[in-house]
């Protein structure tokens, strides 16, 4: 059975307890902490997130890979320094916004400061913007989110087109670049993801799942960890 790995999302945790459940999460066999930020554009509800203030005050708390997943409109070189001293692992942004040249930068840079790189594709931004740079990148994720099904209070949940972006994304990246991990994200809940599981990703992002069960943080990552172990045994994930 295929081991799809957890990475924690940041983005609906109390940032009053931020070790606190950072060190849960990590105890309860999650395998990745992704720390989620956003600038004043992109993201309305949730600006202004975990940037390298947080990454630097966790990372003493878990021996976990770290991941900053980024929304902002502009990067420079001194951002990436930071980040990466703080000991960020991963940093992921998105490809709505960075492409050409700026993007080649931020991938030189982050080689450079030893850090992996990943490209998101935003809710409804189409899967031909990261054709060129799926060569040369570490990560591709996926927001899921969408309003197909909005209540219009906020409740985000996943849009049904993206199976038909997944299993794309996941033809695009066996055929050129296989070591590229795929990734899930948005309104991801222990009892509403096994259609996408049976798209073969790599990572599951979960942050409401884990961080606001009502049983706790451990409750939580149990419960996401064995609907998504039980999905990838029923689809044959290897
Ligand atoms: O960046 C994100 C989506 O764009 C966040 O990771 C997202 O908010 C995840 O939250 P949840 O798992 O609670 O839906």
């Amino acid at each position: 059975m295929k081991h799809i790995k957890i990475a924690a999302g940041l983005a609906h945790v109390n940032y009053g307890h931020i070790a606190s459940v950072v060190e849960e999460a990590s105890n309860a066999g999650i395998d990745y902490i992704h720390s989620d930020a956003a600038d004043m554009h992109d993201l309305k509800n949730m600006q202004l997130m975990g940037g390298h203030q947080i990454i630097e005050a966790i990372r003493p708390i878990t021996d976990k890979h770290i991941e900053c997943h980024i929304y902002t409109k502009d990067m420079d070189r001194l951002f990436i320094e930071k980040i990466a001293a703080a000991g960020c692992n991963m940093l992921i942004i998105p490809a709505e916004n960075f492409l050409g040249a700026p993007l080649a930068y931020i991938i030189n840079y982050c080689r450079e400061f030893g850090m992996k790189v990943g490209l998101t594709v935003g809710c409804y931004t189409p899967l031909c913007f990261v054709d060129e740079a799926i060569y040369d990148i570490d990560r591709l994720q996926i927001v899921v989110h969408g309003v197909d099904e909005t209540d219009g209070k906020d409740n985000w949940g996943w849009r049904k087109s993206s199976l038909d972006m997944i299993r794309r994304a996941r033809k695009m990246i066996d055929e050129k670049n296989p070591k590229c991990e795929l990734a899930i994200d948005g309104g991801l809940r222990f009892d509403n993801m096994d259609p996408l599981i049976e798209c073969n990703p790599d990572i599951v992002i979960l942050s409401s799942a884990i961080f606001k069960d009502k049983e706790g943080i451990t409750a939580g990552v149990k419960k996401c960890r064995a609907a998504i172990d039980a999905a990838s045994e029923k689809f044959g994930l290897e």
